[in-house]
């Protein structure tokens, strides 16, 4: 139960629906207690027929039918409430859980992103969510009624016959038992049932994002073979379950039977041995059994659902209790400028122990451009995952504005650096949505600016419906170096002291290139610009030009600086200025 009790904070959040939901319940309980009384009385009365007028019989059974016809609607109506109070309760908490995990996942680092796959935290937010969500509404439900149901009529059956109530409850633990062990082995095989089919959903979805390598492979006939080969093994294990399933309703209406019987042959015993008055107390507890009987058969179903639920509740928490690596030490707001100082960074990421950067040292003043160069793999992108804050550094220490990483607000660290990822990722969505993405509040004016400085203005306004088209899965698909203009105008909206470029331009021209290098200079003056880049044509116009190898620095200065030097920069010049000149 351990893993369940997160859950109790919910509870008591919702304690008021909860505790009416009981109340309901309790009174629901003795509402239905009604009908068997009254079916009891009316036969005990024509078993007085001899003895009792005619008239008064017939006025006495409608009386008795009128008031089992109203109790009977009293209790569906409570019924009703005690789902609206219960049930709905259970849907807030499935509510509030998916909100908190969802918050907590925000908060994780982006080393939890790696060691986790996509498919398994949707999957703990909706699948794993919705079975505790059985467990927070119906187990306990039914866990309630079932209680109170038990209490209720077997104190009524005790009062009028305690000899025949023990006759008539032996062969409940037999059907407790049976429908116990099947409700586990139904367990077992829709568990490994859902288990094919979440390697079944997984298995087509990964074709279909992959059609285009399938089709151009030609390998249709192979995956058909496959997927085939998985729908079969999800088939055999559905007929499985269905064929547990299918036992169960049978076996109740067994079970119900040899109840029956058993209050008849006890019940007419103790009738001809006197024990009991009337043959009404027959029928009533023909009726009460019958009353008992789903609830314990209910039994088996309740503890797999509660079985179920502590399975998926442990696996939430442990994604819940998983804490950020990077946390934010300052409350208080922080005001970034946007100069930048490395001094002898060095940086491993954890999970392939990789020794990114080595002893890194450098510094760019507010307002000035760094283009970083070096072989792929060298660590330029980690330099920039770093000045995001999305990995704090092993050694060495990295300030902005003179103050340590750290010490800053984190929220407003990310909310001044703009950055565009190497691969631009766009939002399945309309184009001047994806560009708002970087400024929620911007008119239509402001998105039109950045577009024009990204110069993807002409390309969005030759589309039928401009900035309104919408890209992605049921949209259009942008060419790479529309992607990455679009993500570029995205950020440049930001309007943030500080702006990452992380190989932004590799897909564009080198005179688009030009244009949008000469629109930075011109609009985002005041900006910290870093620019990675695989490109002299990019980087030689910046203030300083940091070269990275194997995660050191080896050269660092100006354009002019770097070319009167032997070395990376200026073999790399000389070889781009030759294919060129080629062109
Ligand atoms: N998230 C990560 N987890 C583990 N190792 C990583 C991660 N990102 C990068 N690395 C490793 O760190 C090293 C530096 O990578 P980085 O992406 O910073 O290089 P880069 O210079 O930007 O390369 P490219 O020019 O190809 O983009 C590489 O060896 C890479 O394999």
């Amino acid at each position: 139960m351990n893993d369940l009790r997160h859950l109790n904070k919910y509870f008591f959040k919702y304690k008021v629906r909860f505790l009416a939901g009981i109340f309901i319940t309790i009174i629901a309980q003795f509402f239905t207690l009604y009908t068997p009384k009254l079916v009891g009385d009316s036969i005990r009365v024509l078993e007085h027929l001899s003895v009792i007028d005619a008239n008064e019989v017939k006025s006495i059974l409608l009386n008795n039918i009128f008031w089992i016809l109203v109790t009977t609607l009293i209790a569906g109506f409570l019924t009703f409430l005690m789902r609206q109070t219960l049930i709905v309760m259970s849907r807030h908490i499935e509510f509030d859980l998916k909100n908190d995990i969802y918050e907590h996942y925000q908060k994780l680092s982006q080393s939890f992103y790696k060691k986790n796959r996509t498919g398994d935290l949707m999957n703990r937010i909706s699948e794993d969510v919705g079975k505790v969500r059985q467990y927070v509404g119906p187990a306990v439900m039914y866990s309630i009624n079932t209680l109170i149901r038990f209490v209720v009529v077997l104190i009524q059956m005790f009062i009028i016959s305690p000899e025949l109530t023990l006759y008539s409850l032996l062969p409940l633990p037999i059907l407790a038992v049976f429908i116990f062990k099947l409700s586990n082995e139904i367990n077992i095989k829709s568990g490994i049932f859902q288990q094919n089919l979440s390697k079944l959903s997984t298995y087509t979805q990964e074709i279909f994002s992959g059609i285009r390598v399938i089709k151009a492979y030609a390998i249709e006939d192979e995956t058909q073979k496959e997927f085939k080969n998985l729908a079969t093994e999800s088939k055999e294990k559905n007929m499985s379950l269905a064929k547990s399933n299918a036992l169960i309703g049978p076996l109740m209406i067994l079970l119900i039977g040899i109840s029956n019987l058993v209050v008849i042959f006890s019940g007419g015993l103790l009738y001809i041995n006197g024990s009991i008055s009337d043959i009404g107390v027959i029928a009533q507890f023909i009726l009460y059994i019958n009353m008992l009987t789903w609830p314990v058969a209910s039994l088996g179903w309740i503890s797999s659902m509660i079985q179920e639920a502590k399975a998926s509740q442990k696996r939430i928490n442990e994604f819940l209790n998983e804490v950020p690596e990077i946390v934010n030490k300052q409350s208080n707001h922080s005001v970034i400028n946007g100069s930048i100082e490395f001094s002898n960074v060095s940086f491993t990421y954890e999970d392939t122990g990789i020794n990114a950067l080595k002893n890194v040292s450098f510094s760019v003043k507010k307002g000035e451009t760094l283009a970083i160069l070096g072989n792929t793999g060298s660590g330029k992108t980690t330099i920039l995952s770093l000045i995001s804050r999305l990995y704090d550094v092993d050694h060495g220490h990295i300030y902005i504005d003179k103050t340590p990483i750290e010490d800053l607000n984190l929220y407003d660290l990310r909310d001044h650096v703009a950055i565009v990822p190497q691969d631009a990722f766009l939002f399945s969505d309309s184009i001047q949505n994806n560009i708002k993405f970087g400024k929620i509040d911007a008119t239509d004016e402001e998105i039109i600016a950045v577009a024009k400085q990204a110069a993807v203005h002409e390309n969005i306004i030759r589309f039928k419906d401009g900035y309104k088209t919408v890209l992605g899965e049921r949209g259009l698909t942008l060419s790479g170096g529309q992607k990455q203009r679009v993500s570029i105008a995205r950020a440049l909206i930001k309007k943030a002291p500080i702006l990452l470029l992380d190989d932004s331009l590799s897909a564009v021209d080198t005179e688009t290139e030009e244009t949008i290098l000469k629109n930075l200079l011109e609009f985002a003056k005041d900006t910290t610009t870093i620019i990675v880049t695989h490109r002299i044509s990019a980087a030689k116009n910046a203030d300083l030009i940091l070269i990275l190898d194997q995660g050191e620095v080896i050269q660092f200065g100006t354009h002019k600086d770097l070319l009167n030097k032997e070395g990376y920069y200026k073999e790399l010049h000389n070889k781009q200025l030759a294919e060129k000149e080629i062109l």
